[in-house]
């Protein structure tokens, strides 16, 4: 029997130059990283260097919206790369490869200011009578569901005006990263971060890439560091982070 054919090696980078466009899928729903407004006009630190890599390509960004529960089935079929606060996670790297990280990040809540003290632990927070508002399809509708038995979960589909819920009482607190907690802290003075510094678990962030393609990877492994020493990735963050 003749031997099996060479598979041949995956090249999404070839592709996406070929092509002259880079898609990326976005959810548009997670501010700093990602956001879509009512217009349709996208940005978000992500986005940004999502636009960099394309141009260094010298190719256009074209952003493909998406949402945390669809995500696993857009990618990679309906882009190349996805961006805008993915955690790493292992079973999406069951599925698809990572850049390098860029920031650790983990579950804390956010409550309004006056209850920080009532929302410290697990334990205080999995009580009869608690609202934990939260954001379908991700990880913190994994965690919420992993730990709070006895708390009441309410699911609130739109994550830019989840936190509108915790101000006007209709949740008492949401469980989410530190690094969107400290973002939407800043924005909403009746809205405090519990402890941001020592969030409940361990995720970090990078981009999502198809599975097995190692040239691409590698690509934006490198952009990644370049990004990161020249001012690049700061210029991005700046405006969001100051
Ligand atoms: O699923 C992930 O990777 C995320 O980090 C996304 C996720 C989530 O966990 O639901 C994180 C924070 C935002 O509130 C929206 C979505």
């Amino acid at each position: 029997t003749p031997p099996p054919a060479p598979q041949p090696t995956p090249d999404r980078l070839q592709d996406v130059v070929r092509r002259g466009e880079l898609r990326v899928c976005s959810t548009g729903d997670y501010r700093p990283f990602t956001y879509r407004d009512e217009h349709g006009a996208w940005s978000g630190i992500d986005i940004d260097v999502a636009h960099d890599m394309a141009a260094k390509l010298g190719v256009r960004a074209t952003i493909v919206p998406t949402s945390w529960k669809k995500l696993m089935d857009d990618f990679p079929a309906r882009c190349d790369i996805a961006v805008g606060g993915v955690s790493v996670t292992l079973e999406r790297a069951q599925k698809a490869f990572f850049s390098s990280t860029f920031g650790v990040d983990g579950k804390t809540p956010i409550t309004r200011c006056e209850n920080v003290a009532r929302f410290q632990t697990l334990d205080q927070i999995d009580q009869p009578g608690v609202r934990a508002v939260v954001n379908p399809g991700g990880t913190n509708e994994k965690f919420a569901e992993q730990n709070l038995k006895k708390a009441t979960i309410v699911e609130h589909p739109d994550n830019n005006t989840i936190f509108q819920q915790i101000i006007d009482g209709r949740a008492d607190l949401m469980m989410t990263d530190s690094s969107e907690t400290r973002w939407q802290a800043k924005q909403h003075p009746e809205l405090c971060s519990v402890h941001p510094d020592q969030p409940f678990t361990f995720a970090e962030k990078a981009y999502m890439l198809p599975k097995d393609d190692v040239a691409f990877q590698q690509w934006v492994n490198h952009y990644l560091d370049i990004a990161r020493h020249d001012g690049t990735y700061q210029r991005f963050a700046q405006p969001w982070l100051g």
